[in-house]
C-alpha cells in the first residue's frame, strides 16, 4: 500500500522517543521534527506539515503538564488526532449531516476528475458497492471527450449488471446526461451515476462544462476522484475542483501503487470534504469505505482490531467457530485446523492488508510483491493437505507423519517429498505456538482482553503473528 513507509516512519519517531530516558523539550522538538521529515518525504504540502507541527506543540505543553501525567500518551495521542485532521478536513462535522443515497429516494451523483484519475473504474465500482446493499443504480456516460469512454462505461457497466445510458453520436454531454437522468429516473433507480470528462485545471473551457452539467443536473454528491500518484500537484488541481463545483467527497485512487500518496491524501484539505472510499486495484471489488481513524491506526502500525474481527467473522463461518474452539481449548492443534486457518485467512483478503489490522504491523513489514508469493505458498501447502488421509489431518501427534506417508502425499499431490516436510515442520512449529496458548472456554468472541492476556497481550499476540508470517 502507499504511504506504508511513511506510517513505518512516523512510527519510529514516537517509538525513539519512547524510547528516552527522559521526555523534555530536546527529545520533543527531535521526534517532530523526525515526523516532519517523513511527512516531506512522503509528499505532504508544506503549510499543512507547518500548521500540524504547530498545533501539536499547542497541545502538548510540557512544562505545564502534572507529574503523573505520561507525556508519552499525550504527545502519541496529539500525533494520531493531528494526522485523524489533516486526512479528514470534516473532522467534528456530524457524518448525520453527509449525503448517503438511499433506497427508494433518486439521487444523482455527479464524478469528476483529471484524466486518467480513474473516474470510469471508480463509477462502476461505487454503482457495483451500491448495488451490493440492495440500491439500483444506473450508469450515464456523460464523457464525449475521450473517445473510447462510452465503451470502457459501457463494459464496465454489463459486466456487473448495471443498466446504462449513452450515445455516440451527440457530441453535448449536458444533454446525454439530462437525458441520462430522465431515463432512470422514470425507471426508479435509487442511484443515478454520471461519469464525465476527464480534465486539467488549465482547461477553461472543460471546467466551463463541467458547471453546466453540474446546474443541469443539479447531483446531490459530486464527487472529486483524486490518483493518489499525483503528488504535490494534488493541491491546485483539488482547489481548482472545489472551486468550480461542490465538491461534497472525494475516492482517491491506486492506493495500491507505489506512489508517496502523501500528496493525494493531504489535498483533501483544499476540498474540505472528506475521503469516502480508496480504490486499491484495477478490479470491481478492489473498493474500500474509508473511515479516517481505523486508516491512521492501521498507517502507524497501532492495528484495526475491529476491522480485522469483521475480516474474521466473515471469513470463518460462525458454526465452525465454536467447534475451532473447542479443540483449541483441549490444545488439540491438528492439521486439519491448520488447513481450515489456511483457507479462512485465504478467504480474508490479501494477507498484507490482514497484517495491517493487527496492532504492532504496519503495511511496511508486508513488503509489496510478495502477497501473491506467500498466498502460493498457502495453496501449495492446502493441495498437499489435500492428499492426506483423515487419520493424518486429525491427529496432533507429528510423530505420526513418517517418512513413507510423506513419500505417499508427496506422490499424491504433485509435490517433492522435500516440500511435504517442509510443509509438516511449518504445522509442528504452529502447533508448539497454539500449545502454549489455550483458549479459554466459552463465548469465542475473538481477542477479549481475557484471550488477548493469554496471548501474552499485544506483544505475545504480534510474536505469533511473526511466526505466522514467517510462512506467508
Ligand atoms: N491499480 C489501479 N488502477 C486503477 C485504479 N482505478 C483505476 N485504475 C486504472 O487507471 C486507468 C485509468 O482509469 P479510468 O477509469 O479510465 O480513468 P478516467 O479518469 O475515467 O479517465 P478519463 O476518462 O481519461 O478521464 C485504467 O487503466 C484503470 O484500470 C485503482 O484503484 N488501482
Amino acid at each position: 500500500m502507499v504511504l506504508a513507509q511513511l506510517g513505518g516512519s512516523i512510527s519510529r519517531a514516537l517509538q525513539n522517543m519512547s524510547n528516552s530516558t527522559v521526555i523534555d523539550e530536546a527529545v520533543f522538538h527531535d521526534c517532530l521534527n523526525e515526523i516532519n521529515r517523513a511527512l516531506l518525504q512522503a509528499d505532504v504540502q508544506f503549510e499543512l506539515i507547518r500548521n500540524m507541527h504547530a498545533n501539536i506543540k499547542n497541545i502538548v505543553n510540557l512544562d505545564g503538564l502534572a507529574a503523573g501525567h505520561s507525556k508519552r500518551k499525550i504527545i502519541q495521542q496529539a500525533v494520531f488526532d493531528e494526522l485523524c485532521k489533516m486526512l479528514d478536513p470534516t473532522t467534528g462535522i456530524k457524518s448525520s449531516s453527509f449525503f448517503f443515497p438511499k433506497k427508494g429516494k433518486t439521487s444523482v451523483v455527479m464524478f469528476v476528475g483529471l484524466q486518467g484519475s480513474g473516474k470510469t473504474t471508480t463509477c462502476t465500482k461505487y454503482a457495483h458497492y451500491y448495488q451490493k446493499k440492495g440500491l439500483k443504480p444506473g450508469l450515464v456516460c456523460a464523457d464525449t471527450f475521450r473517445a473510447g469512454a462510452f465503451d470502457q462505461l459501457k463494459q464496465n457497466a454489463t459486466k456487473a449488471k448495471i443498466p446504462f445510458y449513452g450515445s455516440y453520436m451527440e457530441s453535448d454531454p449536458v444533454k446525454i446526461a439530462v437525458e441520462g437522468v430522465e431515463r432512470f429516473k422514470e425507471e426508479n433507480c435509487d442511484l443515478i451515476i454520471l461519469d464525465t470528462s476527464g480534465r486539467h485545471k488549465q482547461e477553461a473551457a472543460l471546467f466551463e462544462e463541467m458547471r453546466q452539467l453540474s446546474e443541469a443536473t443539479k447531483p446531490d454528491l459530486v464527487i472529486f476522484v483524486m490518483d493518489s500518484s499525483i503528488g504535490q500537484a494534488a493541491f491546485g488541481q483539488a482547489q481548482a475542483f472545489k472551486q468550480s463545483v461542490a465538491v461534497g467527497a472525494v475516492i482517491i485512487t491506486k492506493m495500491d501503487g507505489h506512489a508517496k500518496g502523501g500528496g493525494s491524501l493531504s489535498a483533501v484539505a483544499a476540498t474540505k470534504s472528506h475521503v469516502i472510499f480508496l480504490g486499491t486495484g484495477e478490479h470491481m471489488d478492489e473498493f474500500e469505505v474509508f473511515e479516517v481513524r481505523p486508516f491512521v491506526r492501521r498507517l502507524l502500525g497501532m492495528g484495526d482490531l475491529s476491522g480485522l474481527m469483521d475480516r474474521i467473522h466473515k471469513a470463518v463461518p460462525v458454526d465452525q467457530q465454536a467447534e475451532l474452539h473447542q479443540k483449541l481449548s483441549e490444545g488439540n492443534f491438528t492439521l486439519r485446523i491448520m488447513y481450515d486457518q489456511f483457507h479462512s485467512l485465504l478467504k480474508m483478503g490479501p494477507i498484507n492488508e490482514v497484517f495491517s489490522m493487527l496492532p504492532g504491523f504496519s503495511a511496511e513489514l508486508m513488503p509489496k510483491g510478495r502477497e501473491k508469493e506467500s498466498q502460493m505458498k498457502v495453496k501449495r501447502y492446502m493441495t498437499m493437505m489435500d492428499s492426506m488421509t483423515n487419520e493424518e489431518l486429525d491427529s496432533s501427534s507429528p510423530k505420526l507423519m513418517n517418512e513413507s506417508r510423506m513419500m505417499r502425499i508427496a506422490r499424491g499431490s504433485g509435490y517433492q517429498v522435500r516440500e511435504v516436510l517442509e510443509m509438516v515442520e511449518e504445522y509442528k512449529r504452529l502447533a508448539n505456538i497454539w500449545k502454549r496458548f489455550k483458549m479459554p472456554k466459552g463465548n469465542m468472541s475473538a481477542l477479549s482482553p481475557q484471550i488477548l492476556k493469554q496471548f501474552g497481550g499485544i506483544g505475545g499476540l504480534q510474536t505469533i503473528m511473526k511466526n505466522v508470517r514467517r510462512i506467508c
